[in-house]
């Protein structure tokens, strides 16, 4: 699939004081005081290009803290009068997108809830008509690839150019150690299917706690990312919201400092060369590994076929178990990563399984079932 979007590069509409684009500032604005200072703090850093504050809070219950409201705007207003940094808030409704507008608010972005919901993307999309104001995209709380393309196309097919994605993570049912799953893949292809779609990742709401966010941080500049939005607070401690996962201006400055930064091509020919040496040795490699897939899957078949005759079942648990057992036993003596063999074995089980299911169908009406194989993480 390729997404054609069209597109005005980041740098022609934010000026990036610093690489990698840093946004930041309170998860919520509470009071003037506290987003002021916290303003200033950050302007002093040197490493912020863009303040970021939620006044329109969607909480999953009721009777919690649902943002401080449209007189956060005049704060916004104020801090950016001040310390020169663009603004950035959160919108979920049409009538947001016109106070936000209205108040001079720099760049727009839709929150994760919103973006999961196509009626609301196109209310904000219907708003935003005749305006030149960038907008950035969170993903959808849940891990579909589809409905981020779809509200970034309904907000870009409204005209806006100046148009990003923000990685923040998806939600799981799952115990994790993050707040929300990164689920890198689904930000990988989303960066294939549009590659001048500029995305920022958002560690704070994947983390959901500080400690592992100078980690996801990293991770997400080695993906090529172009910015990251870092929650921070004058005194996290006492934060109304996400108390946990804001970190001061001060440590937010430290973290910045320690990343890494590396760049998406290198101009040394050494370099060019000796990479294209490798690619290719991986090159021949793929085309085994597939040639083999291939080969492995045409017994499959002839499996398939032979137990269709002799009504035997398709899945073979003890065969199974066996081959997870002996192959997992030997990838691991080969230092490969368990979790990996694991996944990539039972991918290519399920893809066995379909290929069965087809043979045994094939004279029956079901045979249009058309399973697909489940996705892979990373
Ligand atoms: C191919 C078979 O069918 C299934 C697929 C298997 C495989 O892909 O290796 C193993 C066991 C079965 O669940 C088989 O029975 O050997």
């Amino acid at each position: 699939m390729k997404l054609n979007l069209d597109i005005q590069p980041l740098s022609s509409w934010v000026n990036v004081t610093n690489e990698p684009l840093i946004i930041s500032g309170p998860c919520s604005a509470e009071t003037e005081e506290q987003l002021l200072s916290t303003a200033h703090l950050l302007k002093a850093t040197g490493k912020v290009s863009v303040l970021r504050a939620g006044i329109w809070k969607p909480r999953t219950r009721p009777g919690e803290f649902e943002g401080i409201g449209s007189i956060g705007l005049e704060w916004l207003k104020r801090a950016k009068e001040e310390t020169g940094l663009p603004t950035a808030v959160e919108v979920a409704t049409a009538k947001h997108v016109e106070e936000a507008l209205a108040a001079g608010v720099d760049i727009l972005w839709v929150g994760a809830r919103t973006t999961a919901n196509p009626f609301s993307v196109q209310e904000i999309a219907d708003a935003l008509r005749g305006h030149d104001v960038p907008v950035l995209v969170k993903n959808p709380v849940n891990p579909d690839l589809s409905l981020w393309i779809g509200a970034l196309e309904r907000i870009n097919n409204a005209g806006i150019k100046k148009i990003g994605a923000i990685h923040r993570g998806f939600s799981s049912f799952e115990k994790s150690s993050f707040r929300n799953e990164p689920m890198w893949e689904l930000a990988i292809q989303l960066k294939t299917h549009c590659p001048e779609l500029p995305i920022i990742n958002d560690p704070s709401h994947i983390c959901g706690n500080r400690e592992l966010i100078p980690y996801i941080a990293q991770k997400a500049l080695d993906l090529d990312m172009q910015g990251l939005m870092i929650e921070s607070h004058i005194d996290p401690s006492v934060a109304w919201t996400d108390a946990k996962q804001q970190v001061t201006p001060a440590a937010l400055a430290e973290l910045v400092e320690r990343f890494s930064i590396r760049q998406p091509e290198s101009k040394n020919e050494a370099f060019a060369d000796k990479l294209a040496d490798l690619r290719k040795q991986i090159d021949k490699i793929d085309d085994l590994v597939i040639q083999k897939l291939g080969e492995r899957m045409a017994i499959v078949e002839k499996i398939g076929e032979f137990k269709r005759d002799n009504n035997v079942t398709i899945l073979q648990v003890h065969r199974w178990d066996e081959i997870m057992k002996r192959r997992g036993a030997f990838a691991s003596a080969l230092k490969l990563d368990p979790n990996f063999t694991e996944k990539f074995l039972e991918l290519i089980h399920s893809e066995s399984i379909r290929k069965q299911t087809l043979i045994m169908n094939k004279d029956k009406t079901a045979a249009t079932i058309v399973e697909v194989a489940p996705p892979v993480q990373i």
